[in-house]
């Protein structure tokens, strides 16, 4: 079965020393599918995605991409075979143009393209400006629009979305939607913004303490009763 998935965590446990912060999270993603990824703080998301993409060891279980057990891998040699995060910024560097900054990354990849990246993303009209003088919209999609050079097959997204106004965040929300479409790529999607994740995910898994809470499609998410009560309370 793993082969049809872009995408497949099985069994993931992590452990910060006595912390289990993921204990035995299976998930999966489908070309093109947009999953978010939710739960109280501390859930565990942010170390989920970690440990897909590399950063954080696992204690156990095992990550597969395209089919391909990569539980092995490192952060460059997965994004290399098209797993790939973006970084909140990190990875802006500030007095750097846009179009420099894209073709380093892309200088790193072999037969990728930026200015295709770029286009996709609306930057293209932004590729002489400097990164500090463009607006925080702009800049989260240029961290976006980095993660995207070599066209991966699946994105991680630890909230992208965080300090955007609301038309910004329906900006991006439209890209991601359209990356999804036009170019297959799987998301996965870390995001406080319950209207967000709900709008845009075709499907849904929660995250409590660590562990699988549940999972499925926004409705069936939203109906779920241990959902309502641990997280999204009744105004959900
Ligand atoms: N570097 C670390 N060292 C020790 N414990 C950690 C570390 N990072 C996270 N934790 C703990 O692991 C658990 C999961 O944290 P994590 O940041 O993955 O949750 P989260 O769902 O992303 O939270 P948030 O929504 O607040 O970002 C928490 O109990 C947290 O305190």
């Amino acid at each position: 079965m793993s082969a049809n998935y872009a995408l497949e965590a099985r069994d993931l446990s992590v452990r910060y020393g006595g912390v289990t912060a993921n204990d035995g999270v299976s998930m999966h993603l489908a070309q093109g599918e947009i999953r978010g990824l939710i739960g109280p703080n501390g859930a565990g998301k942010s170390t989920f995605i970690d440990a897909l993409s590399g950063r954080r060891a696992i204690a156990a279980g095992s990550v597969h991409l395209a089919g391909s057990d990569i539980t092995a891998l490192g952060v460059v040699e997965r994004r290399l075979l098209g797993l790939s995060r973006s970084f909140q910024r990190t990875s802006i560097f500030p007095g750097m143009r846009i179009g420099v900054q894209m073709e380093l990354a892309a200088s790193k990849i072999p037969d990728a393209d930026p200015d295709e990246v770029m286009r996709e993303l609306g930057l293209d009209r932004l590729a002489g400006r400097v990164a500090d003088e463009i607006s925080y919209g702009d800049q989260r999609r240029l961290d976006i629009a980095l993660a995207l050079v070599g066209r991966p097959s699946v994105l991680l997204l630890d909230e992208p979305m965080a300090g955007l106004s609301v038309e910004e965040s329906m900006k991006l929300a439209r890209h991601l939607r359209n990356l999804a479409r036009n170019w297959g790529v799987s998301v996965l999607l870390v995001e406080h913004d319950m209207e967000v994740v709900f709008g845009i995910s075709d499907s849904i898994t929660v995250l409590e303490t660590g562990k699988l809470l549940a999972e499925g499609t926004p409705d069936e998410v939203r109906a779920h009763p241990k959902v309502r009560e641990a997280y999204l309370g009744s105004a959900a």
